[in-house]
């Protein structure tokens, strides 16, 4: 049995009504450095996901998140552990984001999705969310 790691990922979007953008970040250390994902981490014991993600924002971003729903929990094996990550839409609510671990953050909007080298967990909640943004 590999081990599961517990990880929660902000999608974060310009605005949860009508959503034409969402922010991804590019790993700046460790196996995956370069390849992009969703601004997250692992869950601590005891906290909530919501509580964690809005403890990653604060340590990777610099900023306070509003927490809306939860739009999918990823399940995936990579060869070393199995992730299962949730992944909630949500909203900066006070000030500009800074990159504090990320080595490029980037706005894509629907037609760029696809433009970053996405990390592979990340490929079927990107296929699940596009139809939420708006062109
Ligand atoms: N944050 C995040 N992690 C992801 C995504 N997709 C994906 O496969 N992962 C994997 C990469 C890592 O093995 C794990 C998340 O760990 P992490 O490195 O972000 O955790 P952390 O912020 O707590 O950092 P650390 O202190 O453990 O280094 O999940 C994603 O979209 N966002
Ligand atoms: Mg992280």
């Amino acid at each position: 049995m590999v081990k599961t790691t517990k990880v929660v990922a902000a999608v974060i979007c310009d605005s949860f009504e009508s959503t034409t953008k969402i922010f991804a970040t590019a790993r700046g250390y460790g196996e995956f450095k370069g390849q992009w994902e969703f601004p997250g981490g692992k869950i601590e014991d005891g906290e909530t996901p919501q509580q964690a993600l809005i403890r990653e924002m604060q340590e990777e971003l610099d900023v306070k998140v509003e927490v809306g729903a939860l739009i999918d929990t990823v399940e995936y094996d990579y060869p070393t552990f199995h992730l299962s990550m949730d992944c909630f839409w949500c909203v900066v609510a006070d000030r500009k984001i800074m990159l504090k671990e990320a080595e490029e953050g980037r706005w894509l909007n629907k037609d760029e999705l696809y433009t970053v080298d996405w990390l592979p967990a990340d490929i079927a909640l990107i296929k699940k969310m596009q139809n939420s943004l708006f062109r």
